[in-house]
């Protein structure tokens, strides 16, 4: 026995509590895919949709499928891990190259889920990661692609020479369309603040050896996937989504 004093359940707990419970309830209900329903009730809630016009969107989704459209075979490969085994909809990939839009970071991820959604002709999910240096007023921000290709993550490093500033934050936006042209994006984010260092670690995945998480000793680069989901901006932001597609799924189900 212990003391008394208990400690409450972790958030990853309680959501690997929920994904048990979907799943055993859609093991139960073979009436309707649960995707379909969620993928629906998105586009309720989402759009300006009733129901009757929303069923067709719905059906044309893939049964219990959610596509997940990126050129990047990283950010997949990481976006399965941390949404793991018992998430109750396979993730499928369409490598699509979308635009880099110019522009705020919320809208950038809408304009990329509606054009995604355009080129796959259905509902979908993107995402988009910025990488913003407080000490330059939160760039590169979303144009983080074109420095990290054209000067490294050492150059990435080296651009805050001059700055004693170095902290920094990760954030990602998975975007959520429905499908319709005219539907309502829905935005998960996260945001992981850190700082800027000389670069450590594995070369594996883009500009992850030289951003240092706070709180850590070890660079993105350094950790093990495991302890980068744990506090990462795209764990963060995926856990906010799957959160949202579980609780549409236990209302539908
Ligand atoms: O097709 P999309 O999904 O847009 O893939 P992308 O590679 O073009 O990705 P972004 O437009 O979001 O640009 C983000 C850049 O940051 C890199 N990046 C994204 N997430 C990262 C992470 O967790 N660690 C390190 N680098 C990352 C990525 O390789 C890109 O160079
Ligand atoms: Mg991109």
């Amino acid at each position: 026995m212990h003391g008394g004093t208990r400690q409450p359940p972790s958030p990853q707990l309680l959501l690997q509590k929920k994904i048990a419970r979907v799943t055993q309830k859609r093991k139960k209900s073979s009436a309707i895919s649960l995707s379909s329903a969620c993928f629906r009730r998105a586009a309720i809630l989402a759009g300006h949709r009733s129901r009757g016009q929303v069923r067709s969107v719905g059906m044309a989704a893939n049964s219990r499928r959610i596509v997940f459209v990126t050129g990047n075979a990283k950010k997949l490969e990481e976006v399965k891990q941390i949404l793991g085994a018992g998430f109750p909809y396979e993730v499928v990939a369409k490598k699509v190259d979308l635009p880099e839009y110019q522009g705020e970071p919320d809208d950038i991820s809408r304009a990329k889920a509606r054009e995604a959604a355009k080129q796959i002709q259905g509902p979908c999910v993107v995402e988009d990661t910025c990488l913003c240096f407080n000490a330059l007023g939160g760039l590169p921000g979303p144009y983080i692609k074109w420095f990290l290709e054209k000067i490294g993550p050492e150059g990435l490093h080296r651009m805050l020479t001059g700055w004693e500033d170095k902290s920094a934050s990760a954030m990602c936006t998975m975007a959520f369309s429905p499908g319709g042209p005219q539907d309502e994006v829905l935005l998960f984010k996260g945001i992981a603040p850190g700082k800027i260092v000389d670069p450590r670690g594995s070369r594996d995945f883009g500009w992850d050896p030289c951003f240092q998480p706070d709180g850590f000793e070890k660079t993105y680069g350094e950790m093990t996937k495991e302890e980068k989901h744990e506090i990462s901006h795209r764990g963060r932001a995926v856990r906010a989504m799957q959160e949202h597609f579980l609780k549409q799924a236990e209302q539908d189900s």
